[in-house]
């Protein structure tokens, strides 16, 4: 009796010291073996339960969208995969990434809430060949957990599965700009490199920046269980060429979304301005550029006034009273902020605008815009910035000299104009540095012919465009604010 117990230590201490050697599939293999010994041999009640997923469903064999899912979100279990040395790779014929995964019939373990599960592959040729549907073996996975845990599987981990998975895609997917044109959005691959780190900033705004996009994409939770709108909102000011619609690419770029830029020019009225927000999707950053330059949404005293003094006129040559104006303020308050701006979410509103001062107070009012952020002219952290950014420079003996004379230079230089001089003087930096000086102590030779525009003309007359980084205006038509 007593040599077969020590017969019995001995083959669980063999037994230990091979579970630690064992790679972790033939673990798993054995683990499930024995466990089906067990249940012969005892008669109990297998504790687990299997869930299928086959790739195609039904009699007509429908495209089942969770075996996708379950594929990509089980690629993306990195450090359960790498514990295998027996592995599947493919390459990515879109991005030409690479995506490991386990070969058929071996268990990957996947963790959730503390609960363990584990996923197989299998596949088996179909019977009857391929009856025309494409493949020709049946596919499928077989996800195995607990039968005590079942509540907590069924749906919070397969809906878990699906949102990792629709993450990964975004994520992987190219991101739109979409422009909008008589009531549609027309759509274009968004490909602009600003960034936070490219960016000439005043000291601690990229990182203000930054955790406050961040705090709002992993916000869900705190936006629903306060009842808010899943949404935020950012005002860009500051004068032309400051980097207000670097800083929209840098912010869509660092939470990837898609940019939604919406000119209100070709906006109608209020009614096409909300099917325009309908049709927007989630993860989206939506922009409304020179907002006070696009429709007559001035400070509705001044415009009140203008009313007044022009309802006569404008009613007879119209026939339009000024009361039935299609497109006004309030609309674009619905838009974002009432009710209509509730229709999608994870939104980040933007508008810009080159004067502040000309806006309406109702757009300005606390927790209309969250943030109000000035984009300025170039100071001398913003100077370092860029010229390590297009020279590599990090310092220079006349850096000394830089920092007073852009510290009290009376001619302020903005960011764009900066970024130029260094551009163009890229072979010798002390000819760039010169430059720079000379430009504090004096005025530019020609005056900026787009700050007088800009100053002058109503910007619905003027095209903007952009060459070698820098942004031109050119008149479609001269006309005048005021007519002159
Ligand atoms: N803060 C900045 N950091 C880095 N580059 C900048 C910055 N500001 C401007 N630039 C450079 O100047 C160019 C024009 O800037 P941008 O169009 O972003 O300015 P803006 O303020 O939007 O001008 P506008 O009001 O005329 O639209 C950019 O392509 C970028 O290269």
């Amino acid at each position: 009796m007593e040599s077969l117990f020590s017969k019995l230590c001995s083959y669980m201490g063999a037994f230990a010291l091979l579970q630690t050697f064992l790679p972790p599939p033939l673990r798993q293999y054995l683990d499930r073996g024995l466990e089906l010994l067990w249940e012969k041999l005892f008669q109990t009640a297998d504790p687990y339960m299997e869930l299928q997923v086959e790739e195609k469903m039904g009699g007509n064999h429908n495209v089942n969208v969770f075996y996708r899912q379950v594929g990509i979100y089980l690629g993306s279990l990195r450090s359960s995969i790498d514990s295998h040395t027996h592995l599947k790779v493919c390459r990515s014929l879109e991005n030409g990434s690479l995506a490991f995964s386990l070969p058929d019939n071996e268990a990957l373990e996947d963790s959730f809430k503390g609960l363990h599960v584990w996923w197989t592959h299998t596949s088996r040729e179909r019977e009857g060949g391929n009856n025309g549907y494409g493949s020709r073996d049946e596919r499928g996975f077989t996800l195995r957990f607990m039968k005590a845990e079942r509540s907590i599987i069924m749906p919070a981990y397969l809906d878990h599965v699906s949102m990792v998975c629709a993450e990964i895609e975004h994520r992987n997917t190219e991101r739109l700009l979409y422009t909008n044109n008589y009531g549609s959005w027309e759509q274009t691959p968004f490909k602009h490199p600003s960034t936070f780190d490219t960016l000439a900033l005043d000291d601690g705004l990229a990182d203000r920046m930054k955790a406050d996009l961040d705090v709002f994409c992993k916000g869900e939770s705190f936006y629903h269980k306060n009842g808010r709108a899943w949404k935020r909102g950012y005002l860009l000011y500051g004068p032309p060429g400051t980097g207000k619609s670097s800083m929209i690419a840098a912010i869509a770029n660092h939470v990837e979304y898609d940019i939604y830029d919406l000119e209100l020019t070709k906006v109608s009225d209020n009614a096409e301005l909300k099917s325009l927000l309908i049709q927007t999707t989630r993860k989206a950053v939506i922009v409304i550029e020179d907002i006070d330059c696009s429709v007559e949404l001035s400070n509705r005293t001044a415009a009140k006034d203008m009313d007044s003094m022009s309802s006569e006129s404008h009613e007879s040559s119209t026939g339009v009273s000024n009361e039935g104006r299609k497109l006004t303020l309030s609309g674009l308050l619905n838009f974002t902020d009432g009710l209509w701006s509730c229709c999608g979410e994870e939104r980040i509103f933007i508008f810009t605008t080159n004067h502040k001062d000309r806006l309406d107070s109702a757009l300005l009012r606390p927790g209309r815009m969250d943030m109000h952020i000035l984009l300025s002219y170039c100071s001398f952290p913003a100077f370092k910035k860029l010229a390590s950014n297009y020279l590599g420079i990090q310092d220079h003996p006349m850096y000394t000299e830089l920092e007073d004379a852009l510290t009290r230079a009376p001619h302020r230089i903005t960011p764009a104009a900066m970024a130029e001089m260094l551009i163009s003087n890229q072979s010798d930096p002390d000819a760039a540095f010169r430059l720079v000086m000379a430009s504090c102590a004096s005025p530019p030779a020609v005056a900026n012919p787009l700050e007088v525009l800009s100053v002058n003309a109503n910007k619905r007359s003027i095209k903007k465009g952009r060459f070698r980084g820098r942004t031109f205006f050119f008149l479609a038509a001269i006309r005048g604010k005021h007519g002159d």
